[in-house]
């Protein structure tokens, strides 16, 4: 099958630094790809010029096959790429559920009035209780935003993203800065949306036991540079990443290509 998402001699300049080098790359329909690879392997940086936040100095993004290099983030969130950030933010002083009804409402892009048009404001309300079980948020419907835990706030974020309703997710470390105990969670959250088998999902994570319960691929970013691109067990075989890993992969001092 074609993949949905690819990358062809992708490439950003930074000044005289190279972020991003020459990345060839091809995403699988409905599958799990994660991206690993040392601070400041480009990781963020690929996605930046996935999601279409940043332009890339070379090479080309195809999504199913279209070249969208010129797109805006917002055309590629339309297209079905997207996120988390990209168009809907928290609104910290209101709810949950209101929250995540208005992710909805702004991918339906409907104008309503409550009580003229109850019919569509339940299914709005409904969308929305559907993805906050979806995030295992249930029972915080009417928790405020601003209040949440760091776990709960990385769950809503997700359950934005999802109510956008792209076939492809972007998530950069969705357990950055979260305590050990609020892991399995958002563990679970992602297990929760693979098994729907409906969605793409793009993973940038540091945490490896998470990394290899949920990829159904993995690639390693170094200096820029696609170093391997393969199954997990594949990529733990692997002697060139095991020795950059093990060799320092994580040293800064160490990479300098
Ligand atoms: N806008 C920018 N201007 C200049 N340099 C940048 C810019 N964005 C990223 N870089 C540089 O590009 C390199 C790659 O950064 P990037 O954030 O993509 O790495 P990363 O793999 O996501 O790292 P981390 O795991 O720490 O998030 C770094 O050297 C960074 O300093």
């Amino acid at each position: 099958m074609d993949p949905i998402l690819k990358t062809d001699n992708l490439t950003i300049r930074f000044g005289g630094h190279t972020a991003v080098s020459g990345v060839n790359f091809e995403m699988p329909a409905r599958q799990l790809k994660s991206i690993i690879g040392p601070n400041g392997a480009g990781k963020t940086t690929f996605f930046n010029l996935l999601s279409g936040e940043l332009k890339p100095s070379a090479g080309e993004v195809y999504f199913k096959g279209q070249p969208i290099t010129g797109m805006s983030a917002v055309a590629r969130t339309r297209l079905g790429l997207g996120r988390s950030f990209q168009i809907t933010n928290v609104f910290p002083n209101l709810t949950v559920l209101e929250n995540v009804r208005l992710a909805v409402q702004s991918k339906e892009k409907i104008r309503y009035q409550m009580f003229r048009h109850f019919v569509r404001y339940q299914y709005l309300m409904d969308e929305a209780e559907k993805l906050i079980e979806m995030v295992l948020l249930q029972g915080r419907e009417y928790a405020i935003a601003s209040q949440l835990s760091h776990g709960e706030k990385r769950k809503l974020e997700i359950a934005m993203l999802l109510a956008l309703d792209t076939e492809v997710l972007l998530l950069d470390e969705p357990t950055a800065g979260m305590s050990l105990e609020e892991v399995p969670a958002i563990l679970d959250v992602i297990r929760k949306i693979k098994q729907t088998g409906e969605k793409t999902i793009l993973l940038i994570e540091h945490k490896m036991d998470m990394i290899l319960d949920l990829s159904d691929s993995i690639m390693v970013l170094f200096n820029g540079k696609l170093l391997a691109d393969a199954s997990p067990k594949e990529i733990m075989d692997n002697e060139m990443v095991q020795n950059a890993y093990l060799g320092g992969l994580y040293d800064e001092n160490a990479v300098e290509s």
